[in-house]
C-alpha cells in the first residue's frame, strides 16, 4: 500500500502547520510532526491544504476534436491546476448523448488516472433541443451520469425543459442549463451595452440569460427537480437565484433545487478588453461589465451563486487565430481557475480559505452527487487534496500549460495561488507544476 507524507500544511489556511499521512487511497493521520516511513514526503511549506477541487464544467473535445484538446491532456491541465473531479461536456463529436459515448470517455479518463472524468450526458438528441435523449440508460450505464446538459446550446423549449426536470428525478440527477434564449441572441458577438455599439458588434443582451434563468426557476419548482444554472453572467440573474433561494414558506426551501456556477473569466474579466478585436475574449456568455463582475463576486461571497465551474473550452488555432465573427467562444480555465479565485476573491476578502473549499469543491461535489469528493480534510476520509502556495505568483503562459489550445485570455498576467501538488485517491497527480503519471 503506498504511502504519501505531506509535512507542514494547513488545512483550510488556518492554524499551525500539521503533518498529513496518506496510505491506501485516505488520510490515515493529522498531527504535528508525524514521523513515519513514506514512499514519498511532499515538504509542502505551509501550504494550504483543501479538498481537491471539483469542476462541473469542462470541455475536453474527445472525442472529435482531438486536434484541440483530449482527455488525456485535458485531465493533465485539471491536475496541475488542483482538479480530482471534472464534468465533461456532452458538445462533443459524436455527441454524448448515449451510453456509449459516456462510457467511452468514462473509461478514457480512468485509464489516464489523473483526474475523475465523468461524463455529462446531452439532455437532447444531438443537442437539437427537440427529443429527450435516453437519459435513464447513461445514468444506468457503467459512466453512471447524473449531470445532464446540452451546453453550448440552451434546452429553449420549455416542454423539452419541464420533462428533463421530471424525468432525471428518477435518478436524482441534475440538468445543467445554458440559459440563453435564443431568439433574443440570433447573431450576438458581444455583450449589448456600449462598448459592443461602439464596436460595431451584435449585441448578447443580458435577459437571454435571466430569462431562461426565471423561467427554469420555476419549472424546477413546479416539477421538483433539480436545475443547475450555468455559467451565470449577469447581476440580474444573481438578483433571480437571490429571489429563488429566499423563497419558500416558513424557512422551508422551495420545491425542486436551483444551483449555479460562475466562471473565473466572469469574475474578473469585462467587454472592456473587446477594443482589440482580439477573439481570445469571445466567450459565451459574453464579458460582461464591471457593474456584473462586482454582483458575481458578492453572489459567490453569499452563497446565492454556490460554486466556481471553469468552461474551460480549449479551440484549435485555426478556429480562434480568425477574425472576431468567425472565431469560436470559449476560454482555456483549468490551470488559471485557482490563480484568478485567489486574485478576485481571497485577495479581497470576499473569501477566506475554507469558503474557496466551498465553492471549488464542496458544493460542487454535492451538486453532482460526488461521495468521495468535496470531504473534509480529516483523518478516515478519501485522500482527495489540493495543496496551495497562497503567496507564490506566477505568470501566465499558455503556451506552456499542458492544454493542447493556447486560448488563454489571461496570458502574461501575474496570478497569486500556486498548486503545489494534487492527490488523486492518495496518489500524487501533480507535484511541483509536473504531471505525475
Ligand atoms: N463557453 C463557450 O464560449 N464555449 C463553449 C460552449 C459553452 O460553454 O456554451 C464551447 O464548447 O466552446
Ligand atoms: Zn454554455
Ligand atoms: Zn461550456
Amino acid at each position: 500500500m503506498s504511502r504519501v507524507l505531506l509535512k507542514d500544511v494547513r488545512p483550510y489556511g488556518a492554524g499551525e502547520p500539521v503533518d498529513l499521512l496518506v496510505e491506501g487511497g485516505v488520510i490515515a493521520e493529522v498531527g504535528a510532526g508525524i514521523d513515519a516511513d513514506a514512499d514519498e514526503i511532499v515538504h509542502a511549506g505551509g501550504a494550504v491544504a483543501l479538498p481537491g477541487f471539483v469542476d462541473l464544467h469542462t470541455h475536453l473535445r474527445e472525442p472529435g476534436r482531438e486536434d484541440a484538446e483530449t482527455i488525456d491532456t485535458g485531465s493533465a491541465a485539471a491536475a496541475l491546476g488542483g482538479y480530482t473531479a471534472v464534468f465533461a461536456m456532452a458538445n462533443t463529436d459524436p455527441v454524448a448523448d448515449n451510453a456509449v459515448v459516456v462510457e467511452h470517455v468514462w473509461r478514457r479518463g480512468q485509464e489516464v488516472g489523473l483526474v475523475d472524468v465523468h461524463p455529462v450526458g446531452a439532455v437532447t438528441v444531438g443537442l437539437a433541443g427537440e427529443q429527450l435523449a435516453e437519459l435513464g440508460t447513461m445514468a444506468r450505464s457503467a459512466a453512471q451520469v447524473r449531470m445532464f446538459s446540452d451546453d453550448g446550446s440552451c434546452v429553449h423549449d420549455p416542454l423539452i425543459m419541464r420533462r428533463a426536470l421530471e424525468y432525471t428525478r428518477a435518478f436524482g440527477g441534475v440538468v445543467a442549463q445554458h440559459a440563453e434564449e435564443p431568439r433574443l441572441t440570433a447573431g450576438a458577438q458581444a455583450h449589448e451595452g456600449d462598448n459592443a455599439a461602439r464596436l460595431g458588434l451584435a449585441g448578447w443582451p443580458a435577459p437571454a440569460e435571466e430569462a431562461i434563468v426565471a423561467r427554469d426557476c420555476l419549472l424546477a419548482g413546479h416539477t421538483g427537480g433539480a436545475l443547475h444554472i450555468c455559467h451565470v453572467s449577469t447581476a440580474g440573474t444573481a438578483e433571480i437565484l437571490r429571489w429563488w433561494k429566499s423563497r419558500g414558506a416558513d424557512g422551508e426551501p422551495p420545491s425542486g433545487t436551483v444551483s449555479a456556477e460562475v466562471t473565473p473569466h466572469h469574475l474578473l474579466l469585462t467587454d472592456d478588453r473587446l477594443d482589440t478585436y482580439d477573439p481570445v475574449n469571445k466567450v459565451n456568455p459574453p464579458l460582461r461589465t464591471d457593474a456584473d463582475v462586482r454582483a458575481l463576486r458578492q453572489a459567490l461571497a453569499d452563497g446565492t451563486v454556490d460554486c466556481v465551474a471553469t468552461d474551460h473550452a480549449p479551440h484549435a488555432a485555426q478556429d480562434k487565430d480568425c477574425e472576431w465573427a468567425a472565431a469560436r467562444p470559449g476560454m482555456l480555465g483549468l490551470q488559471t481557475a485557482l490563480g484568478i479565485i485567489t486574485l478576485t476573491m481571497v485577495r479581497s476578502g470576499l473569501l477566506d480559505w475554507r469558503g474557496v473549499a466551498r465553492v471549488m469543491s464542496e458544493r460542487p461535489a454535492r451538486i453532482a452527487g460526488l461521495a468521495e469528493q468535496g470531504r473534509p480534510v480529516a483523518p478516515g476520509e478519501p485522500a482527495n487534496l489540493v495543496l496551495v502556495d497562497p503567496d507564490a505568483e506566477w505568470t501566465v503562459r499558455s503556451a506552456e500549460l499542458a492544454s493542447l489550445g493556447s486560448n488563454s485570455p489571461f496570458e502574461g498576467m501575474r496570478l497569486p495561488g500556486r498548486v503545489v501538488a494534487t492527490l488523486l485517491r492518495g496518489r500524487l497527480t501533480a507535484h511541483e507544476g509536473k504531471v505525475r503519471r
